[in-house]
């Protein structure tokens, strides 16, 4: 790619520059450990623009697409959906926002470790990500509450149970391959929702 030279001599940066040099901020946790709260906390903060990987999947199931009824499926069973198309979502959403966007939180990705290698590849490379650590039981107990008023399809008991497994399974390892790189701060959401902020708002602060 790189940048191409217009007819007026100006440096033109394509949308895959752009979107490389942005501020790419991953939050991954298990579900309902918290991550959606903390990201419109950090956007009503630092103005940062929050991408969750769920709402995206959730808006193309609520357009009533055939593509949408194949993900409703996936995600009504606790599953991950295929790869390429969460990837493809968030960088078109990531290509829209660049030009105004002053950095990206990508919520609940990488959910395996191969996503993350795909993202980098086809993106770019996180400078942070939060580690949003909140006990399963903590988790469960959130979710089936929330269940009984979100209209989740999946905050239900036996597919919060698959998600938790699925989690542990595949997503934790995502955090062990991004601690050798330095760059994973671990926030303990156990804690009272302003303090869990306090944290994570001292590990952006201390981005350059
Ligand atoms: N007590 C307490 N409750 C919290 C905290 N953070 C989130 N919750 C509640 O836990 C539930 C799940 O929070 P979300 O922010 O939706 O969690 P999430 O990690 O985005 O969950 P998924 O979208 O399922 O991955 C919500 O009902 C929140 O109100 C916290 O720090 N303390
Ligand atoms: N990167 C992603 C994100 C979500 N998903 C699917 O979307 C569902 C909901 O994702 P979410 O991030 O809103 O919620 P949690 O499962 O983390 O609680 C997941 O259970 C998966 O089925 C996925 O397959 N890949
Ligand atoms: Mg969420």
């Amino acid at each position: 790619m790189g940048c191409s030279a217009s007819c007026s001599g100006r440096i033109v940066h394509s949308d895959d520059d752009k979107i490389k040099d942005a501020k790419i901020i991953f939050v991954v946790g298990g579900p309902g450990s918290g991550k959606g709260t903390q990201c419109e906390k950090v956007v009503a903060k630092y103005g940062y623009t929050h991408l969750s990987s769920g709402d995206l999947l959730r808006a193309e199931v609520a357009s009533g697409s055939e593509r949408g009824k194949t993900l409703q499926a996936i995600m009504q069973k606790g599953e991950l959906v295929p790869l390429d198309t969460v990837l493809d979502m968030i960088k078109d959403a990531m290509i829209a926002k660049v030009d105004v966007s002053k950095g990206f939180l990508i919520d609940g990705y990488p959910r395996e470790v191969k996503q993350g290698e795909e993202f980098e590849k086809k993106i770019g490379a996180p400078c942070l990500l939060l580690y949003i650590d909140a006990k399963g039981e903590t988790m469960v107990k959130r979710l089936m509450k929330r269940g009984e008023t979100s209209g989740r399809s999946d905050d239900n008991e036996e597919t919060i149970k698959k998600r938790l497994d699925l989690y542990y399974k595949a997503t934790e390892p995502v955090i062990a391959f991004y601690s050798s790189r330095g760059i994973v701060r671990k926030i303990d959401s156990e804690l009272p929702v302003d303090e869990v902020f306090g944290h994570v708002a001292k590990a952006i602060d201390g981005l350059k």
